[in-house]
């Protein structure tokens, strides 16, 4: 058995639609969704330690230990698995937090596949999806680990391979709560519920796109000039990242190089599988 992994990569997801269909009891919005992996990622490395402990050696500027996600999946699966186990991990951060990327959800799946791993906990892909939903909406979408069509509030799946595509994400310098977004008078919450081949045929749109632009103009901006310049623009999940779609690199990379100083603009490509797939 080893005692350590590195460089274990944590993708992040464009939502390339995002229909919000209803609401539940507890205030968790019902969703309909395309979910794409995409080849911009953290990073995380792991070092199993014998005396149960479990720490972090690296800071997240506003996100106290309490709080970070990759320690609260690494607790979680030791309480599940009741191992003597702990873990030293350090999480390399390079996506936009608060983004729409679900940067923070992926950190935590790859926690999951990863310790699942070094303390041989032996759980499967569907196991880990359960434990992972309480940690987020969006964690059993990179557990599940290929693009998928998403609906409930994040757990249920059907793989939907799309085409591959390059993408400008750009990144207007701000963090959205999500829970601002989805708690606004103005969401509206009733789109009908569509089929994989009736949604195929419908025009792609973000419910929550309106929500976000009237609330932080960073966001309208963004979508208008990449909109301009490219002829199209959505919303990743609760922003605030806005994307562009191409079939050629060339195009995408030709946008993103006239992007203003001062957002910042990435080309990344679909992914076909989580990199990490073949873990679980
Ligand atoms: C909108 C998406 O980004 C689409 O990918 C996700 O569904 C959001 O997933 P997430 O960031 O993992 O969300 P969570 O951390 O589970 O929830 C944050 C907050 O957003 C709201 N929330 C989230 C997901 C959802 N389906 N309905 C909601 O109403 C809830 O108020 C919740 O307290
Ligand atoms: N390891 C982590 N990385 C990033 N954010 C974290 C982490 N742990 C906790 N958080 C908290 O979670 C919040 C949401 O982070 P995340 O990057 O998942 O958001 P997001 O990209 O908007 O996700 P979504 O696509 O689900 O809306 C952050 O604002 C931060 O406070």
């Amino acid at each position: 058995m080893t005692d350590w992994l590195t460089g274990c990569p944590a993708p992040a997801k464009l939502n390339t639609f995002l229909h919000v269909v209803g609401r539940r009891e507890d205030g968790y919005h019902l969703l309909q969704s395309h979910f794409r992996l995409i080849d911009w990622s953290d990073t995380l490395d792991f070092a199993r330690r014998d005396d149960g402990l479990i720490r972090r050696t690296h800071e997240l500027p506003g996100v106290p230990e309490s709080a970070d996600l990759t320690l609260r999946a690494a607790r979680l699966l030791q309480e599940r698995l009741g191992t003597p186990y702990g873990v030293d991990l350090t999480l390399h951060k390079v996506l936009p937090a608060g983004a729409g990327l679900g940067g923070g959800s992926s950190d935590a799946a790859t926690t999951l596949i990863a310790l699942n791993r070094l303390w041989n906990g032996g759980l499967s892909r569907a196991q880990l999806m359960e434990l992972g939903l309480q940690l987020g909406a969006d964690v059993p979408f990179f557990l599940f680990g290929e693009d998928a069509f998403v609906e409930g509030i994040g757990e249920r799946l059907t793989p939907y391979p799309g085409p591959e595509r390059w993408f400008v994400v750009l990144w207007p310098g701000i963090h959205v709560p999500t829970a601002q977004v989805f708690a606004s008078p103005r969401l509206t919450r009733n789109t009908p519920i569509g089929t994989i081949a009736s949604l195929a045929a419908t025009p792609l749109r973000n419910d929550l796109e309106p929500v976000v632009r009237a609330l932080f103009p960073e966001v309208d901006a963004a979508l208008e000039w990449l909109a301009r310049h490219a002829g199209m623009a959505r919303m990743s999940g609760s922003g605030s990242c806005v994307f562009a779609e191409f079939a050629e690199p060339s195009e995408a990379e030709r946008i993103a190089a006239q992007v203003p100083s001062g957002w910042q603009a990435k080309v990344a490509r679909t992914l076909h599988r989580h990199p990490l797939h073949d873990w679980l």
